[in-house]
């Protein structure tokens, strides 16, 4: 992939800004965790559960009673206490838990080699306070998607650029934002997995989604024909839910990935491309000066990415309105697991909207012996779930407590307001 690093003057934020700059000791936040209680009088990982499909159904159909039945909430957020804590980077954390990488350690191949940016009085600013403008972290340049998604999700904010996912995570846990919005899933290209892997890695807290229709333009120089053209450029999940449609335009040319589609069309204007062509948003034409060859050009045009805000504490979930509540778990051993953690929900009727799973890193292989076959190698995996409820649903806190029971590890991302805002395919995304 390129590295499209912004002219010095730029404003977007990288590591070199990030790693040179003091950290700070307040408010740090204590990870959510769900308090571990044995809601049902059972022993930890076992229901008594008999081995047949019949025991099964009628321990389940017991188990849900109970959940409904439970007056108290059985799991608590933000106030769980733990055996295993730790200080990882200044917060206090489960050390069960996947780890944040600690700011020191982040590695040669994510630091740009631009020189050191002073800090200002500005990089020094504390969050605002009541009623002064929202910053908020966005990955890639301006007239990026998630500049757009930042501006949807927080109407007046002042949007901070930032070269890569991991220095808007930072920007936030070092106050220098106070939100960040990062998409997660795009309704052709698939799930971002990258953010789904930062989300385990830092501790921020998912505290809404939005949803934006992305259109998508063939962007050249002034006066370029297509003709001219030999590669496009632009960030591969752009690229791939243009894919159909380069073809049928004619354009079988080269087709590289950059690190965002606003930065593929500052490329080009730099450095005067004239046999290249980005794909991003008309924003993004008229801030680089370049011309709209085609329109439209994503293959499905109910194209839509989902994205998340960010903040260093969680929202207080609520009930007067539909919440959506993400997170995220490792199974533990045993069979059938993910079918009785996800019956956890169908039995409490809260549906899910989401899995994902993604290889456990820290844990990348299970190994079963059996002597007469020899030894099986299970990959291991995290599961991410999004589940339409609030946490402050008890139904919701019952079936996390059910779910803890399978599970070597959970942690819950964030309980926060669904999108509803109404659907517009044809609204550009720019
Ligand atoms: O490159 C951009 O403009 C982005 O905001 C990133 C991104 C993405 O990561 O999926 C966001 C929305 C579109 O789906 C294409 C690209």
């Amino acid at each position: 992939m390129h590295t499209l690093s912004p002219p010095p003057s730029s404003n977007v934020l990288n590591f070199n800004h990030i790693i040179t700059r003091p950290r700070r000791s307040l408010n740090r936040v204590a990870p959510t965790r769900i308090l571990i209680k044995c809601a049902y009088g059972l022993e930890h990982g076992s229901y008594g559960v008999g081995s047949s499909r019949a025991d099964w159904q009628s321990s389940c159909a017991i188990l849900s009673s109970n959940a409904f039945s439970q007056e108290k909430p059985s799991t608590e957020i933000n106030g769980g206490k733990s055996d295993n804590i730790a200080a990882i980077n200044g917060h206090k954390t489960n050390v069960t838990d996947l780890q944040l990488v600690p700011i020191g350690n982040l590695g040669g191949e994510l630091s740009k080699p631009l020189p050191p940016k002073p800090l200002t009085i500005s990089d020094l600013a504390p969050a605002p306070m009541h009623g002064s403008q929202l910053r908020v972290a966005y990955q890639g340049v301006p007239g990026a998607y998630s500049e757009a998604a930042a501006g949807k999700a927080y109407p007046n904010c002042e949007a901070i650029p930032c070269d890569q996912f991991e220095v808007a995570f930072q920007a936030v846990e070092l106050w220098i934002a106070d939100r960040a919005v990062l998409p997660v899933e795009n309704s052709l290209g698939g799930s971002i997995h990258r953010n789904y892997d930062l989300l385990l890695r830092h501790r921020l807290h998912i505290v809404g989604e939005v949803q934006l229709p992305v259109h998508h333009c063939l962007l050249a120089l002034p006066g370029i024909r297509k003709e001219y053209l030999t590669r496009v450029i632009s960030h591969p999940q752009a690229l791939s839910q243009c894919e159909h449609t380069l073809t049928k335009l004619g354009l079988n040319v080269a087709r590289e990935a950059v690190d965002d589609t606003a930065g593929a069309a500052e490329f080009i204007a730099t450095n005067s491309l004239r046999d290249t062509a980005a794909i991003a948003s008309a924003r993004a034409a008229e801030l680089y000066g370049l011309q709209i060859l085609a329109d439209g050009i994503q293959d499905d045009p109910s194209n839509v990415t989902r994205f998340v805000m960010l903040a260093r504490e969680p929202i207080i979930p609520r009930t007067d309105r539909p919440f959506k509540t993400s997170i995220v778990f490792a199974h533990d051993k045993g069979t059938s697991v993910l079918f009785k953690v996800l019956s956890a929900f169908a039995f409490r009727n809260i549906s899910l909207t989401k899995i994902e799973s993604r290889p456990h890193r820290n844990r990348p292989i299970r190994l079963v012996d059996d002597a007469n076959v020899g030894t099986a190698k299970h990959f291991e995996y995290l599961f991410y779930v999004d589940f339409e409820a609030s946490m402050a649903e008890i139904r919701a806190q019952n079936a996390l407590a059910e779910v803890q029971e399978f599970t070597s590890f959970l942690r819950v991302l964030g309980s926060y307001p669904m999108d509803m805002t109404p659907w517009s395919p044809s609204s550009r995304g720019d």
